[in-house]
């Protein structure tokens, strides 16, 4: 079984400013959302509200079509695991980590394989790991919940790239053996794009885009070829790279017809758009009608 998830004409203030205003949004279980949003966007209180961290100042907050808010057995099938783990620094590795079996369904044999994969030592007190440890803990705590709804919130922040992409991995193998709802927040988003199933878009307290993945890389394009071949098509770029003769542009509208006849004649390749280009141009502070 895994997790569904609504929010309706959610709203989350803290003190006058409204971290969240007048969200609906809607997860269907057992699928992988990527979370998206500039600093200070939201995403972080939108997943305190789904995992009853938070209880909204207005509105509904449904997991598995049940409100969530003191909802003891829906919660304790939901893992949050936030950047930094939320662990008493006092306490060892192996203490932690059984601190997880508070969870029904917490995979003790599974939570010591992952320490023993990715080299977290047991007997460390957590206030001695390095950062990227501390982070790979948070990350084995929440494989290991076997929770019907997982949110990463940065939890991959200090870890090396050998290492997310190992957690990236792990996430996914854990995924296909026992399908449930995940939600990733990151920065980033061309490193998870290729994981996720869809993605939501936080901006200012709303939500600016929930689509599929294949709805976003369709937005926009790239263009890659002979430098005077691309700029000869006159388009808008979002972001452009050059390599000797070679140029590579990032559109953020699909390509018409003609535009793409001019672009296979003028030898020029046209690919999907990149998740993040495609991001910063949407949560561009000077662009109008997003
Ligand atoms: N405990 C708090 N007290 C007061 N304001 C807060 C608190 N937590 C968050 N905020 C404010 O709410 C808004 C949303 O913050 P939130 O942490 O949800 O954003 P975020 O998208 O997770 O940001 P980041 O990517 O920087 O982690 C921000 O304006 C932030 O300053």
């Amino acid at each position: 079984m895994s997790f569904s998830v609504n929010l309706r004409n959610v709203t989350l203030k803290y003190g006058a400013e409204d971290a969240l205003a007048d969200v609906d949004l809607d997860l269907e279980a057992g699928k992988i959302y990527g979370l998206l949003g500039r600093n200070g966007a939201g995403k972080t209180s939108l997943l305190s509200l789904i995992a009853a961290f938070r209880r909204p100042t207005a509105g509904d907050v449904l997991v598995g079509g049940e409100p969530v808010w003191e909802n003891a057995p829906v919660v304790s099938r939901v893992a949050l695991i936030r950047e930094g783990g939320d662990f008493d620094d006092t306490e060892s590795v192996k203490a932690t980590i059984e601190t997880g079996q508070i969870r029904p369904s917490f995979d003790m044999a599974y939570a010591l394989k992952l320490a023993d994969q990715f080299e977290v030592p047991l007997k460390k007190r957590v206030s001695a790991l390095s950062r990227g440890k501390r982070s790979v803990l948070a990350a084995i705590c929440g494989l290991a919940a076997r929770a019907e709804l997982t949110m990463f919130d940065e939890v991959h922040l200090g870890m090396d790239a050998p290492t997310r992409d190992a957690f990236y991995k792990e996430l996914l193998a854990e995924y296909m053996d026992r399908p449930h709802t995940v939600v990733l927040s990151t920065h980033l988003i061309d490193e998870v794009a290729n994981y996720l199933e869809e993605v939501v878009i936080v901006d200012r307290g709303r939500i600016l885009r929930h689509a599929d993945i294949e709805a976003f890389q369709g937005m926009g394009a790239t263009l890659t070829g002979p430098a005077d071949a691309v700029d000869a098509l006159g388009l808008a770029a979002l972001a452009e790279q050059r390599l000797g003769g070679t140029k590579s542009i990032t559109v953020a509208d699909a390509l018409d017809a003609g535009t793409r006849q001019r672009a296979a004649a003028a030898g020029i390749e046209v690919g999907p758009v990149g998740l993040q280009d495609l991001f910063i141009h949407l949560t561009d502070p000077n662009r109008t009608g997003a």
